[in-house]
């Protein structure tokens, strides 16, 4: 399958390109080099994990060092433990003891921790370098690669602290993902099924339809749900960059308990994508109460996610702690928590919910794993 290319055109920034495709990190220095913003850089620092260095680094630098780019690489923690402001130190710390100038580019070699961290690093290094995102998961291929927020989390909570910065690249390889565990798939899918509730009836029906070609990783069926990601994550974006239109929330969806089963489980316990999943699933009692959301399309969500590998979540914890963590979402105001809900599949609206009315639902939630 030939590679595609999405163009992401946000007011405001640089218009920049998604890569999907079979093998495209070899092409990654030649690509970077038409990109005017990065075509006379001399710099490159690619940050990575312990996980993902080994398998890919030596062909990332092998192209970009090709290219002419003078490679340096700094591996950080896999996962969340990535998230940190102490990681982020320790990979400030060393751009400026490598001598890197304005001019560098940060590779951000990994799934949606090195990048949401790489992607960081680059918006406050000398107040801001050029970031290319290569991402190695599907969740990073469909999500965090694109549109900007990056960022690390905090005591208190899930991406406390962060920048909006567009990379300038985004280069996919979707050859990498063989090597990717069973659990990081179904943690991908997670935000795929995310994408199509919000997005509307024909990525739902295809999706549904193609649940299990994806699972199995067919490589048609996934290159489709990435770039189905990616061009509705690039309208969405396009029409609100720093979520401050009322638009960009829709991405959000499931996130309100996503965020607070992360942070209350120990970062990392459950996968990002597993929590947004279980998150959708919580959205719909809302959704079902508060905002006319029918029976059936909970009913067809929760097919959807189990279809996709992506079951109910057997954690607990009570209900005032929970809801004290999702007063710390971004998406509250005014001390009141406010979810993301859907009435129809690509129809949504963010609907306040009381702090009673929270702690009911997941009494019965909770209630609901334990019979
Ligand atoms: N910035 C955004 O818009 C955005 C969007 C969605 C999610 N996120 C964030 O992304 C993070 C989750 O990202 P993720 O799911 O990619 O997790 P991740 O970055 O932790 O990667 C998952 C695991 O897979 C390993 N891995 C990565 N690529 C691999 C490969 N090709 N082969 C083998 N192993 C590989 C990693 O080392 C890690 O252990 C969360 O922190 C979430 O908040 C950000
Ligand atoms: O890009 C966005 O906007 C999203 O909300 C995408 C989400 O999948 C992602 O998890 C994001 O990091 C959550 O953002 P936050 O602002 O709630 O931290
Ligand atoms: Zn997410």
């Amino acid at each position: 399958m030939p590679a595609t290319r999405v163009v992401v055109n946000i007011p405001g920034e640089d218009a920049y390109n998604v890569r999907v495709g079979a093998g495209v990190l070899d092409a990654l220095g030649s690509s970077m080099r038409g990109v005017p913003v990065l075509a006379d850089a001399r710099q490159v620092l690619v940050i990575t994990d312990a996980n993902v260095g080994p398998l890919y680094l030596a062909r990332a630098k092998a192209s970009l060092a090709q290219a002419g780019y003078r490679v340096s690489d700094i591996c950080v923690p896999a996962g969340e433990e990535a998230k940190s402001l102490t990681v982020l130190g320790e990979v400030l710390e060393p751009m400026a003891a490598l001598a890197l100038e304005r001019d560098c580019v940060v590779v951000a070699l990994g799934g949606g921790c090195v990048g949401d961290l790489a992607g960081f690093a680059a918006a406050t290094y000398m107040r801001g370098v050029q970031v290319v995102q290569v991402p190695t998961t599907l969740l990073s291929m469909v999500d965090s690669s694109v549109g900007g927020k990056t960022g690390v989390n905090l005591s208190a909570g899930k991406n406390l602290v962060g920048a909006f910065k567009q990379p300038a690249f985004v280069c996919a390889d979707t050859e990498v993902l063989a090597t990717l565990p069973p659990r990081e798939w179904a943690c991908g899918c997670g935000e795929v099924a995310k994408t199509a509730l919000i997005d509307g009836d024909e990525f739902f029906f295809w999706l549904s339809d193609q649940a299990s070609a994806v699972v199995d990783r067919q490589p048609d069926a996934v290159s489709e749900a990435i770039a189905r990601c990616v061009v509705f994550k690039a309208d969405v974006v396009a029409q609100d960059k720093t979520e401050s239109r009322g638009v960009r929330e829709c991405l959000n969806y499931g996130h309100t308990l996503a965020h607070a089963i992360e942070k209350i489980s120990g970062y990392g316990t459950y996968s990002h994508g597993h929590a947004v999943a279980e998150g959708m699933r919580f959205a719909a009692r809302m959704g079902m109460r508060l905002a006319d959301m029918p029976v059936e399309l909970a009913q067809a969500q929760g097919q959807l996610l189990d279809d996709l590998g992506l079951p109910e979540l057997g954690w607990e914890a009570s209900p005032a702690q929970v809801l004290d963590v999702m007063k710390r979402d971004k998406k509250a105001r005014h001390g009141q928590v406010r979810f993301v809900c859907l009435h129809d599949v690509g129809q949504w609206r963010l609907q306040d919910v009381a702090d009673g009315v929270i702690l009911e639902e997941l009494e019965e939630y909770f209630a609901q794993k334990r019979r």
